[in-house]
């Protein structure tokens, strides 16, 4: 779409009032940076968390914007559209700028605190084996049909959003995998888009630097279930699929009015794991289903990975997927990068690199490792900066109590003081720590001191590439650093 008539754009916006007429407006796009605006874009002023975007309106409008959307009226040459909330104006003008793309896929959204990422692989690998085209959004990359795009978010604004769907759908992907943040449903950047069906994994701490409370956070989360079904195509059925293991899996239930398939492996649930065990090589379970129980062996370790089996099983069977094709898809999966990921070069212990930055996630890979280590645990492990200071504590308690030893360091410590991060949290925690800020040094410690049937778990940054310092990203892998020392020791063993 190159163009499109403004009048035709206000069609999909529900309440508005105009200051000038718009009848024969044409507009090229849209565009909610007025340091990106073109000509014949409309602008939409958004109320940002850091600034207020009705502040470069003027800005716009002088770079070639032709109208405006604001929640206020602005003193401007041209036609300004006022709405309650330009947030989710954005959100529906940019699916109808985009000839709403998302009706027109199946598009299955996952929502939750941990699990997020692992389930949309799980589901790309079981669709691609269903010989589907896939699309999948979130905090890795983007990939549409084989072609990836770097991320800025785990789900991006709406604009780019309607933009990906797209181009799915115009290279011929029919299913679209998305992960769904608290703070996208918060700024209802996914609000312009009909999911057909809702996962919802876990709700833990996290976040609480962005909302208010606990309270908030899953009231968040539970708007992805609440917009099922809201989408302008009727004719497919909508699902949400809940962890009824969760103690707030009645709350998203009771938050949509769609088809329910509830998964679980402690509770009654439509979709069970039963009789599960777990080795050094992976969990294996009876899953029963609605249709027909199945023996799953898969490499993926850990309670929580047969959870998130379960949610993308759950998600496959409502996609029409045969119960085989998940089976095998489970039992061939590769696993995701950065997720519970070993590195090895031949050493005689255990080196994890792993995505774990809740205190939810680290207690349950510490506890999956701690089942399968003969020797001692060494955790290296640090809190984002500029992010939930109230997981801090909680993320030192979990190191100390389920790790041997434990190395606090650097992770992202973005804007904020290093020394002030470790601050918050070690509040709690009285010694059993080491302090090494520089995360390689930490990791070489880890590395040198680990014996013969021990495990060194690096955890909070996984895929990432990056240490973020005083708002500058430095190059840094945690697999490459940790396989640059595990070959070093090889060469030159002390
Ligand atoms: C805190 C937060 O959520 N910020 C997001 C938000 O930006 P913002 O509200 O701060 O925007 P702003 O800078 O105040 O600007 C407001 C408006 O003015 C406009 N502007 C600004 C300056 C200017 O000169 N001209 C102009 O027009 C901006 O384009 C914007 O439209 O809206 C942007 C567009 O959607 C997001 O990219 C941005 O994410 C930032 C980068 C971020 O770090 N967000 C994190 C916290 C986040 O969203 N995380 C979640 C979950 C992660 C996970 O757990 O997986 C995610 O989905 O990524
Ligand atoms: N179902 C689960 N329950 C609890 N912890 C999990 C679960 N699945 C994965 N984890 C842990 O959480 C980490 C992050 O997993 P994943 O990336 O799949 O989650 P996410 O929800 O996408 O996270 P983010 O919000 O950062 O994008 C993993 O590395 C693992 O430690
Ligand atoms: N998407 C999450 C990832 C956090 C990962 C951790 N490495 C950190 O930087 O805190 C966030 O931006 O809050
Ligand atoms: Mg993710």
């Amino acid at each position: 779409m190159t163009h499109m008539k403004m009048k035709k754009l206000l069609r999909y916006i529900p309440f508005y009032k105009v200051t000038k007429p718009v009848a024969d407006l044409h507009i090229k796009g849209l565009s909610m940076d007025s340091r990106t605006t073109e000509p014949g874009d409309v602008f939409v002023c958004l109320r940002g968390v850091d600034v207020d975007g009705h502040r470069f309106a003027k800005g716009a409008v002088e770079r070639g914007a032709v109208a405006v959307i604001a929640e206020e009226e602005v003193a401007l040459s041209v036609p300004v559209v006022l709405v309650n909330d330009t947030s989710r104006a954005l959100a529906m003008a940019s699916a109808a700028f985009y000839g709403c793309p998302s009706e027109s896929l199946h598009v299955i959204g996952v929502t939750g605190t941990n699990g997020k990422t692992t389930i949309t692989y799980l589901l790309e690998e079981i669709f691609q084996q269903h010989k589907k085209k896939t699309g999948i959004i979130g905090t890795i990359q983007v990939n549409i049909a084989g072609e990836t795009f770097p991320v800025k978010n785990t789900t991006p604004d709406a604009l780019t959003l309607q933009r990906y769907f797209h181009k799915m759908h115009a290279a011929g992907v029919n299913h679209a995998i998305m992960e769904v943040s608290s703070h996208a449903l918060d700024q209802g950047r996914v609000f312009g888009c009909d999911f057909d069906i809702a996962v919802f994994t876990n709700l833990t701490q996290d976040h609480l630097d962005y909302h208010e409370n606990f309270d908030d956070y899953l009231r968040a989360k539970s708007l992805l279930f609440a917009q099922l079904g809201n989408g302008y195509n009727k004719e497919r059925e909508k699902f949400a699929v809940i962890n009824n293991d969760s103690p707030q899996a009645k709350k998203f239930i009771r938050s949509t009015s769609q088809g329910l398939l509830t998964y679980g492996i402690f509770e009654e649930a439509d979709i069970k794991a039963e009789e599960y065990t777990m080795t050094e090589t992976g969990t294996a379970f009876i899953m029963t289903t609605p249709i027909g129980s199945v023996s799953i062996k898969s490499p993926l370790m850990g309670l929580f990975s047969i959870y998130n089996m379960l949610a993308a099983a759950g998600a496959a069977i409502l996609s029409g997927v045969p119960l085989e094709t998940i089976q095998r898809s489970f039992q061939q999966t590769k696993g995701v990068r950065g997720r519970f990921e070993p590195v090895r070069e031949g050493q005689g212990f255990g080196v994890v690199v792993d995505y774990a930055h809740t205190p939810d996630s680290l207690k349950n890979v510490l506890q999956t490792l701690r089942d399968l280590c003969k020797g001692t645990i060494t955790v290296v492990v640090g809190c984002g900066g500029d992010r939930d200071r109230s997981k801090r504590p909680e993320m030192a308690k979990v190191s100390v109590d389920y790790a041997d030893r434990v190395i606090f360091t650097n992770d992202n410590p973005r804007t904020e003081d290093p020394k002030q991060i470790f601050r918050d949290m070690t509040t709690h925690v009285k010694g059993r720590y080491k302090l090494i800020e520089d995360r390689k040094e930490a990791i070489t410690y880890a590395i040198e001191h680990a014996k013969t049937g021990d495990i060194v778990l690096i955890a909070g940054k996984g895929h990432e590439t990056y240490q973020e310092i005083k708002g500058t990203r430095h190059h840094f892998d945690d697999c490459e650093v940790a396989r640059t020392i595990l070959r070093e020791m090889k060469e030159h063993p002390s």
